[in-house]
């Protein structure tokens, strides 16, 4: 979180407040001994709340944290951590601090409190082993070990700044292959333990005292963001052991585990790749408990762009998560969708999400006035249209629907965004209207059109449309995203693909047996020159992952760009076993399958070059299989019936 605006300036006042503080103090010679020591420049928390000292870094060659983040394995140092309270109390302390980093990124921090130190490095039974990540992809691992008890390795779950995690001794055994605070920890034995990878001598583990009250723990915690009250409750208090608290979200149950340390929080830090003004002390809870409307209103107020998208379909499987994304990047939302294959209830849940109410109308395309409306009432700069039909089986039993929904619902809202002056569209098309791959991977300018269903041919018909209004008149500025198979769900699992009645795609299908709403699955083929025989070896992509196309998408927008086309995929093909297998492996469940004979109108293989949306879009998918399946599964077992699910 780089500090910008406001925020900066509310952060050197804050500094110098807290150095007023301390010249003010008690003038013991700690205090002064620490001035001394500071270094120039405070970094780290967005709450400033850590002060590296000079000669603790130099001592071990780290003479700037912000110069040597990218360079050096280890250090040693001591830092001083303060919330504003304790500097206005005089209470100036001083901790110890190890920091192991790795040569590839994120490098991790540990403060330990100096009197506790020694206990906590006897006792612990985990010591960090490894921490590396993936820079690109921001996504962090560790191995936490002890040399006789093994080790657990984890993975942030999330791409958050960061997160910390603690747990007590018997923690790792209850949560094994669970997540915890946004982290995946699963056992491996100490034989799995790179022997390169030794194991660093400090503790994750750091409270031995009593514990508080949950609540002054959590509201009274200068250094922790505001959490909602009615949406955390503690599970677990083990008093007087090295303690873990468990947090839970009362309601998405998103499961997590918080420091059980009695005065000081965040222990751990990571830094995030750029590595400046990057502290994860305000980002080390899990997203589901704090006060986004706080946190992320904030946020979205310096980051607003001042540009309202209009989403049709905003309250579907694909809308409703590109609808979180697109809030994320700072862009006001107003959601059209006629509820037909969707539910207000998840964009309730999105509301949730992103702590913020959404603009939303039960409003159907064929519906001219109503659209009319919706343009008079907000001044819209962009649309992304998701809305339409979509059974590939239904459309051929009911073309005229399709053709009238989904061409003629599209006629309407391109009448309406001319007639208001608004030239700026993405649309949502599909791999479908290439029909049978001539060649793989498909390329954007793979032949088009020959597609066998009403619903394929729709999408065709209109990105034909677009074609000729884009050449009619050069105020049009058209992303069309041609998508492959998106699946996964949101990581809270809150929302995500919601079919009505039988499921016609695979995904959602394989989770309804998982959930034991269906008996098994019908494996549509076997005799395929594909090479488990099954056929479908399609280009799955994580719908989060999609999400983010379209942000990149509507940015695309932003430098006239004419009409342009991508295919949105990873450009990896699994089979439909492949599939059955992840889930499986991701689900725990044994998903009971029939191999029966081929579903009409299946191809056996489908997949795409994503190379252009990487290129022109600088979009990539970064989320793999078992991170869809994990997802999708989330969401499945939380909500075995959909948004119909009452929650207790
Ligand atoms: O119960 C099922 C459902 C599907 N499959 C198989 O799983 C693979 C994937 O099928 P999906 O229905 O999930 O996806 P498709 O690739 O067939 O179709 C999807 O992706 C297409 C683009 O690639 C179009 O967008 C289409 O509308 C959309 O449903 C196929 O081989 C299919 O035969 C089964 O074996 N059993």
């Amino acid at each position: 979180m780089c500090l910008q605006g406001d925020e900066a300036d509310s952060k050197e006042k804050y500094d110098k407040e807290k150095l007023l503080a301390l010249e003010t103090s008690t003038s013991t010679s700690e205090s002064k001994l620490i001035q001394n020591r500071l270094l120039q420049k405070l970094w780290w928390s967005d709450e400033n709340l850590a002060y590296l000292l000079e000669d603790g870094l130099q001592s071990k060659g780290l003479s700037h944290p912000e110069e040597n983040i990218q360079s050096h394995d280890e250090g040693w140092g001591s830092c001083i951590v303060q919330s504003l309270e304790e500097i206005k109390m005089h209470k100036p302390k001083e901790f110890n601090f190890s920091g192991i980093r790795t040569e590839r990124s994120h490098g991790m921090w540990m403060v330990i409190k100096e009197e506790q130190q020694e206990t906590h490095m006897r006792t612990s039974p985990f010591s960090v082993a490894e921490v590396g990540g993936d820079e690109e992809r921001g996504v962090r691992s560790g191995l936490l070990g002890d040399e006789k008890k093994g080790c657990f390795k984890w993975t942030e779950m999330d791409e958050s700044d960061g997160c910390f995690m603690v747990c007590n001794k018997e923690t790792p055994k209850e949560t094994d292959s669970k997540q915890i605070f946004g982290c995946e920890l699963s056992s491996m034995s100490a034989d799995n333990l790179d022997s390169t990878q030794s194991p660093s001598p400090f503790s994750l583990l750091l409270s031995t005292s009593p514990l508080p009250k949950s609540q002054e723990f959590i509201y009274d915690n200068p250094l922790l963001p505001p959490l909602l009250p009615e949406r955390a409750a503690f599970l677990s208090w083990p008093p007087n052991v090295l303690s873990s608290v468990q947090l839970c979200c009362q309601t998405c149950g998103f499961p997590s585990v918080s420091c059980g340390l009695t005065e000081l929080p965040p222990c751990l830090y990571f830094l995030s790749d750029s590595g400046k003004n990057t502290a994860c002390g305000s980002a080390c809870l899990p997203e589901c408990l704090v006060d986004h409307k706080y946190e992320k209103r904030q946020q979205a107020f310096k980051m607003s762009s001042g540009k309202t998208i209009l989403v049709t379909g905003g309250a579907g499987y694909i809308g409703s998560h590109s609808v979180i994304e697109l809030i994320d990047a700072g862009y006001d939302i107003v959601v059209i969708d006629n509820l037909v294959n969707a539910s207000m209830e998840s964009v309730r849940r999105v509301e949730k999400i992103v702590g913020k109410q959404i603009p939303s109308y039960n409003v159907d395309l064929l519906n001219k006035p109503a659209l009319e409306e919706i343009f008079k009432k907000h001044k819209i700069s962009a649309v992304i249209h998701f809305a339409g039909l979509k059974a590939v089986g239904e459309s051929c039993e009911l073309p005229l629907l399709y053709y009238k929904t989904n061409v003629g619902g599209t006629t309407n809202l391109l009448e309406v965004m001319e007639a208001n002056g608004v030239f700026n569209l993405v649309f949502s098309s599909s791999a479908t209207v290439y029909g049978t791959p001539q060649f793989l991977p498909l390329t954007e300018d793979h032949p088009v059109g020959s597609c066998t269903n009403p619903y394929g041919k729709s999408k065709y018909m209109i990105e034909q449309i677009l074609q000729d209004i884009s050449s009619s008149n050069k105020k049009w500025n058209i992303v069309i995203l041609r998508y492959f198979n998106p699946v996964g769900s949101h990581k809270s699992g809150t929302i995500g693909e919601d079919p009505q009645g039988i499921p016609n795609n695979l995904m959602p299908y394989i989770a309804q047996v998982a959930v034991g709403r269906r008996e098994f699955l019908s494996v549509y083929g076997s005799d395929y020159d594909t090479p488990d025989g099954t056929a479908g070896v399609r280009d799955y992509i994580h719908v989060v992952d999609l999400a983010q196309g379209h942000v990149a998408a509507v940015r695309k927008l932003d430098e006239q760009c004419g009409l342009k086309i991508y295919n949105l995929g990873t450009g990896q093909g699994y089979s439909v076993l492949d599939m059955v297998k992840a889930f499986e492996k991701a689900s725990g469940k044994k998903i009971a399958y029939k191999l029966v004979d081929r579903r009409p109108g299946d191809v056996a293989s489908c997949f795409s070059d994503p190379a252009l949306a990487a290129k022109e879009l600088g979009w990539t998918a970064k989320k793999g299989l078992d991170e869809m399946c994990e997802d999708l599964w989330r969401w499945q077992s939380q909500n075995p019936q959909g948004f119909k699910t009452v929650k207790n």
